[in-house]
């Protein structure tokens, strides 16, 4: 049967398609008065990792925390894992990881006994294709804290405590994987194990990843798909490349010559390096090229974005003066 969209009506069919993992629709979020989202719109497939971007407040969390299930949304259509997250039971919670911002309070356990413990919980729900828990000697090494097993929670680290964190997210082998803010505390060493991990996730067991961060070199290295959320919609949406390229500014040149420096900005870089080249030969040194990146893209459509609210509200204002 076909469906048939009747005029006044929005949301779309879902599609039975086994490989969509997130489906999201007119998601809208009112806190009292206040609507912080106002019809977001996103789809994640097996074993893609998505980067959910936006300034502080712009909804992600709360977004994150209606896919858990944790938190009801006002209005919307929302299916993940093919379930409603408000009528989700044990066995579709199951297949979630979740790694929230908030500590959790485990201080007098040990990690391995914790671990062993929580992954207990997902033994009944291991099936032919996905093994569970994940066995905790693996998970320790995965997580990079094999060498704190014995440690009672509380003792460990502001990082360590975080490579916990992401552990119990992990360790019923998650078919989607929520992590909000994963890396807040972690030394560039333990950054970079925590990247590997997240690509050993997607491309070896297929797993789905959401993640929130502020650290948009992190997206850019992580994720394949990246969303930015403003102004209670989902503003962007593509791989970290399209996005620059969407908002494409001038490259910047640097370079010396003769002892002096050179800035140039300029929108086809490759014919003015010919030319400079052509005029000055072997004279060009210490030649830098810089194009727009993720961040150059996240602030030219966050900034597009807030001044258009800016100027949306400020002809609302004048509307409503005339009237009065
Ligand atoms: N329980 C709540 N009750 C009322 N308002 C809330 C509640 N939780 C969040 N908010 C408000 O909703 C908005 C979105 O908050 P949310 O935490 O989802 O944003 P965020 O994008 O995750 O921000 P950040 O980047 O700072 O973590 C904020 O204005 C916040 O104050």
């Amino acid at each position: 049967m076909t469906a048939v969209e009747l005029p006044g009506t929005v949301a779309a069919p879902h599609p039975p398609d086994g490989d969509v993992v997130l489906d999201v629709r007119d998601l809208r979020m009112r806190y009292g008065t206040v609507d912080v989202l106002h019809g977001v719109d996103l789809t994640a497939r097996r074993g893609e990792v998505l980067a959910l971007l936006g300034p502080n407040g712009a909804g992600k969390t709360t977004t994150i925390e209606i896919l858990e299930g944790f938190r009801m949304r006002s209005a919307g259509d929302v299916r993940v894992l093919g379930v409603d997250p408000s009528r989700g039971d044990e066995r579709w919670r199951a297949r979630m990881g979740v790694v929230l911002q908030s500590w959790r309070d485990h201080g007098k356990w040990r990690v391995r006994e914790l671990l062993a413990h929580l992954g207990a919980f997902y033994a009944p729900y291991s099936t032919d294709r996905i093994r569970r828990p994940w066995p905790v000697d693996e998970l320790l090494d995965a997580v990079g804290l094999a060498g704190n097993a014995r440690k009672r929670v509380g003792q460990l680290s502001g990082g360590q405590r975080r490579r916990l964190d992401v552990a119990v997210g992990i360790v019923g082998r998650p078919e989607l994987l929520f992590l909000d803010e994963p890396t807040v505390g972690f030394d560039p060493a333990a950054r970079r194990e925590f990247h590997e991990l997240v690509h050993r996730l997607a491309d070896l067991d297929d797993t789905t990843i959401l993640l929130t961060t502020h650290d948009l070199d992190e997206a850019e290295k992580l994720a394949e798909r990246i969303l930015i959320l403003a102004g209670g919609r989902i503003i962007a949406d593509g791989s970290p490349d399209e996005l620059s390229r969407r908002v494409a500014g001038n490259a910047e040149i640097r370079w010396t010559r003769d002892g002096e420096r050179f800035v140039h900005s300029a929108a086809d870089a490759t014919a003015f390096l010919r030319d400079l080249f052509g005029q000055y030969g072997d004279d060009v040194q210490e030649l830098e090229v810089r194009r727009p990146n993720l961040e150059d893209a996240y602030m030219a459509l966050v900034y597009e974005q807030e001044s258009g609210a800016r100027g949306s509200a400020a002809a609302r204002a004048w509307q409503q003066g005339r009237q009065a």
